[in-house]
């Protein structure tokens, strides 16, 4: 849709757009009433000076629009140029009313509440205030300018006067009222904030293995699909690998739940510190692509990496666990893991790639512990093939 286009498809820019054609529209009410008051000669212009205002009304609102739609305005605090555009208005509204003659004034007067109802899309109180302070002293000056050096003791003055102060209440008690509704809109937005950020959290924390801070098993599997899908999209290779604590019941049995609670933890981050450094992983998060599987299983993703490159990366790690003493209440102790690796087939599930990855790290764990096998790229059913072993 051609207007849907126009308006821009940024739904900020969209939203100030929508609110200036309103501010735009607004003017369109005045011109019928202004058409009569010509007609029936109560102003000091023709329809000459009614279409020069027109026309001054209909440039700035273009000036306004293109402003906004091309971004220029986000370069000011005031985007929506909310502001600017309440100002002009106000200026065409007191040269209105210069070239009315009194009767119609009143009726003109009607602009400025007008005016005030296009601040409430995002006026405070004290700009408001301001606006009313300013409408009102424009409105003096005029009068001003008109009696001076005429007699004041005249119906038309007091007229003028009566106007004056009429303005004066009718935009202050526009003023606390459109700020009450600037202070609910803006306690709205900030709930809406709060909830918004509580969502995150409640995400963020769903996703979250409680005791060793990494991602949990709903995260990786996500994840996983995710990389599956963008791989399929890009035919770009991705490894996985399924790594598991070597006897790590005896760790349990020997110093107690609470010390194998600060191994998982101590071993997540050696992990992470490890991946960190690897070239492999340089390109990607690694605590996107690392998580806790289940129990003492984990789970690396390796995205932009064949099996080779995979292999490699995990013996790596291995070898760094290996060698590190994980610090715990019990001293430092020192852990191993088993591991499979299998890389990605185009047209294989998910879950097809777990398991021959699980398949491969069951086959490390009965040919020893603390090695990393890759998996076959056959079928789970197909009968097992020698298998390459990076143990040292
Ligand atoms: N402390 C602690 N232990 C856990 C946790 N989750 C699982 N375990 C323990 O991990 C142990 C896993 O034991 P097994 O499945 O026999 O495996 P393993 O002792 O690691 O031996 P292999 O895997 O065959 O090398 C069990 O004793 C579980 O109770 C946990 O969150 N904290």
């Amino acid at each position: 849709m051609a207007f849907d286009r126009l308006l821009s498809r940024d739904s900020d820019t969209r939203l100030r757009l929508q609110r200036q054609l309103m501010g735009a529209g607004s003017y369109m009410m005045f011109l019928l009433p202004g058409a009569l008051a010509v007609r029936w000669g109560w102003t000091d212009f023709g329809y000459p000076g009614l279409c020069a205002l027109s026309g001054v009304a209909i440039a700035v609102n273009a000036v306004f629009f293109i402003a906004i739609r091309s971004g220029y305005s986000r370069r000011f605090a005031d985007a929506a140029l909310l502001v600017p555009q309440i100002l002009v208005a106000l200026a065409l509204a007191i040269t209105t009313l210069h070239f009315m003659r009194s009767e119609a004034r009143s009726i003109m007067l009607m602009l400025f509440v007008a005016m005030f109802f296009f601040g409430l899309f995002g006026l405070t109180t004290r700009q408001f205030l301001r606006l009313s302070a300013l409408a009102v002293l424009s409105y003096a000056a005029l009068i001003a300018a008109e009696f001076q050096g005429l007699a004041l003791h005249t119906p038309a003055f007091r007229m003028e006067l009566l106007r004056l102060v009429s303005l004066l209440m009718i935009t202050v008690w526009l003023s606390f009222i459109g700020g009450y509704f600037a202070s609910l809109r803006q306690k709205l937005a900030d709930r809406r904030d709060a909830l918004r950020d509580a969502l995150a959290q409640v995400k963020e924390l769903s996703e979250r293995d409680e005791l060793t801070g990494v991602h949990n098993r709903r995260h990786l599997m996500r994840a996983l699909e995710r990389e599956r899908q963008r791989a399929l999209r890009v035919d770009a290779p991705f490894s996985i690998a399924i790594l598991d604590l070597d006897r790590f019941k005896q760790f349990n049995d020997a110093h107690g739940h609470q010390v194998g609670d600060e191994i998982l933890g101590e071993f997540c981050a050696c992990v992470q510190q490890c991946a960190r450094e690897l070239d492999v992983l340089a390109r990607e998060d690694i605590d996107e692509a690392f998580g806790r599987y289940g129990g003492e299983e984990f789970v690396m993703l390796l995205p932009h990496t064949p099996l080779d490159g995979a292999m490699l990366c995990l013996e790596r790690i291995r070898a760094t666990v290996e060698a590190t003493p994980l610090r715990t209440s019990a001293g430092g102790l020192r852990t191993t893991f088993s591991a499979g690796v299998a890389e990605f087939h185009p047209g294989e599930s998910s879950a097809h790639l777990l398991a021959r990855a699980d398949a491969a790290m069951y086959r490390a764990k009965h040919e020893g512990r603390n090695r990393v096998l890759s998996a076959t790229a056959r079928t789970l059913t197909d009968p097992p093939q020698p298998q390459r072993s990076t143990e040292n």
